[in-house]
């Protein structure tokens, strides 16, 4: 234990004292922190700038650009917290996987994981299959000063979408094939991803992430019972894996609202809620001992400021008797949201919210 309580003693006091991670750790703070879901690349012209010419991925194994894309919100917007640039198939791209992630697409994947043979192509993630990102998020602490670095991870049910299906899909039909059909593969198959994550979310912990994320932005998808059945404890597992750090565990998806219990309950400290929920019902649905991220519509962006303000201060008023509110958008920041739209909310929410 370090003088400030954290267990993997990494960070400093200044970080682990940020609006941040006090209302991770459902602490008083001085203001609601704000930070959005796809706030690196995506809207920044100086992002599409040092992007020119690199493919997704390889900027993601490239720790000079990597810190640079990352630190482009921070300087910009003002944000509360950093998100480590990467996505969620670097660590099956880190262990082999034949996948690539296409423009305007998304990941695509060369063979889809249909039977059990296929499971061979998922082998351990050690931390030296991904040294770009302990060297990268080595670079970020020594910049961010006291912003907290969120590290993320895509939750097993997300990979195994794209992994099964082999690229994004809007129905999950060979997915939820294997899971309704041959329930032990898929329990293997989410397993497997289960140790990865949990190993990939390590070594950025270790490397000195003061949050993670894990993103399981399809399980809307899926019907509760099946949740809880199928899926829940794959994603428990990551989040028993780092536990012992002491880091706060974030968990999202889209279109969860019927699963927010059950994704407090996988062993969150935070829940991330979308749009379609209010907090304080939201809230209701967790329960106790929990602290919530979110809930913008992204699009509410593309209205008048007026509309932007009125929207956002029904968040704030919704959040009113959370125990710990984290201010995010709904999802990720869409491409084509005006940037200066997010500058511009960040220092609303941290006005409307002085305390
Ligand atoms: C489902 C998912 C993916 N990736 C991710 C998720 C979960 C979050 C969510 O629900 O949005 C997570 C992700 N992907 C990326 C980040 C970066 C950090 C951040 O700003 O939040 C994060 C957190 C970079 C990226 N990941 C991707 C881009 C765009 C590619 C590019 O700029 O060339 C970025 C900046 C590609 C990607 N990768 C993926 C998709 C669906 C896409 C978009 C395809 C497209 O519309 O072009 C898979």
């Amino acid at each position: 234990m370090s003088a400030n309580g954290s267990p993997s003693g990494k960070q400093p006091t200044a970080t682990y004292d940020s609006p941040f991670l006090k209302a991770c750790r459902r602490e008083p703070v001085p203001h609601t922190p704000v930070w959005f879901m796809r706030q690196a690349g995506r809207s920044l012209p100086e992002y599409r700038k040092v992007r020119e010419g690199v493919g997704m991925l390889e900027s993601c194994m490239r720790p000079e650009l990597v810190t640079e894309i990352t630190l482009q919100p921070v300087r910009r917007h003002g944000v509360d917290a950093a998100i480590y640039f990467s996505d969620i198939v670097v660590p099956l791209k880190a262990i082999g996987v034949d996948l690539d992630i296409k423009p305007g697409v998304g990941p695509v994947v060369e063979r889809p994981i249909r039977t059990r043979a296929d499971l061979a192509q998922l082998r351990d993630l050690t931390p030296e299959d991904v040294p770009y990102i302990t060297e990268a998020i080595g670079l970020l602490t020594a910049e961010l000063g006291s912003t907290p670095l969120i590290g993320f991870a895509g939750a097993p049910f997300t990979l195994a979408s794209y992994l099964v299906e082999g690229g994004p899909s809007r129905t999950y039909e060979n997915a939820k094939a294997m899971m309704y059909g041959d329930p032990e593969l898929w329990a293997d198959l989410l397993d497997r991803l289960a140790e990865i994550t949990a190993a990939f979310l390590k070594v950025q912990i270790e490397a000195g992430a003061s949050a993670v994320q894990l993103f399981d932005s399809w399980a809307g998808a899926l019907a509760p019972a099946d949740y809880r059945r199928s899926v829940l404890p794959a994603s428990a597992k990551v989040f028993r894996a780092v536990e012992g750090y002491g880091v706060p565990r974030i968990h999202f998806g889209v279109g969860t609202g019927e699963l927010l219990g059950l994704m407090g309950e996988a062993g969150a400290d935070v829940v991330g809620v979308d749009w379609r929920v209010p907090l304080d019902e939201a809230a209701r649905r967790v329960g106790p001992g929990k602290a919530l991220q979110g809930n913008l519509d992204p699009t509410v962006l593309f209205a008048s400021r007026e509309a932007v303000e009125t929207k956002t201060r029904e968040v704030l008023d919704a959040a009113q008797a959370l125990e710990g509110h984290i201010f995010n958008l709904g999802h990720g920041v869409m491409p084509s949201t005006d940037p200066d739209a997010l500058t511009r909310l960040v220092e609303y929410v941290h006005a409307q919210s002085a305390r």
